[in-house]
């Protein structure tokens, strides 16, 4: 597998508190990498500084380097909007917009000065049955999206973010509010998405990890203590924490 983003020596400090110490991440392209590891080991932290998420907070400080395609992502030429557009996120909530599906769905392409109403129509069609929600909603389109159930809300949030054409998609614990039909509906899209493209997602959920990733990364106290195939680690983990924390001896 073709490595998409490459993780080098990265330390991320909030103020005077160090939570990522010298993660170094190799991530395949066209699969899914799931980060798992107890409450507070920075997996959310991390997974925000792949599109620069934690540039809005106040007192942090990056070290390092993270590689997209190649490209440092902090680097002082690179265009923070652009990465965002290639690098989409979907979170814990559903969080859709209280307008139209049709304009939920439309929203970032029309940010990005997309107005030609036919080639609209087309992405709002292909993100929704990109996101496993066409048919559940082609004659609702100009109907609230208030009025969707929350797992056809968080499927919109991932149609949402495939609207833009992204490379990458974050998911940070997107199932984790979600009923359990709801659940494995997002979990079988997130398999057929990973042919078109890379996805790393969060998930608290040691189970959701081994049915659905590829590579799994344990992170403890913003360290990462194993990364390797989601077989090999959870049959014959190497580091004696990663066996305790997934047998449900700590976390
Ligand atoms: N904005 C912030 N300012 C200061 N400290 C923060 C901030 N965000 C997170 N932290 C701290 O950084 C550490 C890692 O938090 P993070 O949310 O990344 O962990 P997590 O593994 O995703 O946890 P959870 O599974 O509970 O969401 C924690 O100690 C947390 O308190």
């Amino acid at each position: 597998m073709q490595t998409k983003i490459n993780v080098n020596n990265l330390q991320l400090y909030y103020g005077d508190f160090h939570a990522l110490k010298n993660v170094g991440l190799s991530i395949p392209e066209h699969a899914i990498t799931a980060l798992i590891g107890p409450s507070g080991c920075g997996k959310s932290t991390f997974l925000r500084t792949l599109n620069r998420m934690n540039d809005f907070i106040n007192g942090i400080r990056i070290e390092g380097s993270i590689e997209i395609s190649g490209e440092d992502i902090y680097s002082p030429q690179m265009e923070v909007e652009a990465l965002r557009k290639r690098v989409g996120m979907v979170f814990q909530q559903a969080n859709p917009f209280p307008i139209s599906i049709y304009d939920n769905v439309a929203y970032g392409p029309r940010l990005h000065k997309i107005k030609d109403k036919k080639k609209l129509d087309e992405l709002v069609e292909q993100s929704l049955i990109g996101a496993s929600l066409w048919d559940e909603v082609k004659d609702l389109l100009h109907k609230s999206a208030m009025g969707l159930s929350g797992g056809q809300q968080q499927r919109l949030c991932i149609a949402r973010a495939l609207a833009v054409q992204p490379e990458i998609l974050l998911m940070d614990e997107s199932t984790s509010a979600l009923d359990p039909i709801s659940t494995l509906k997002i979990e079988e899209l997130v398999q057929e998405l990973k042919n078109q493209y890379t996805i790393v997602m969060v998930t608290h959920n040691m189970h959701q990890a081994a049915r659905v990733s590829d590579q799994t990364v344990f992170f403890l106290n913003g360290e990462v203590v194993e990364a390797g195939a989601t077989e090999e680690l959870f049959s014959t983990p190497v580091d004696a924490r990663t066996e305790q924390y997934i047998t449900g001896r700590f976390g």
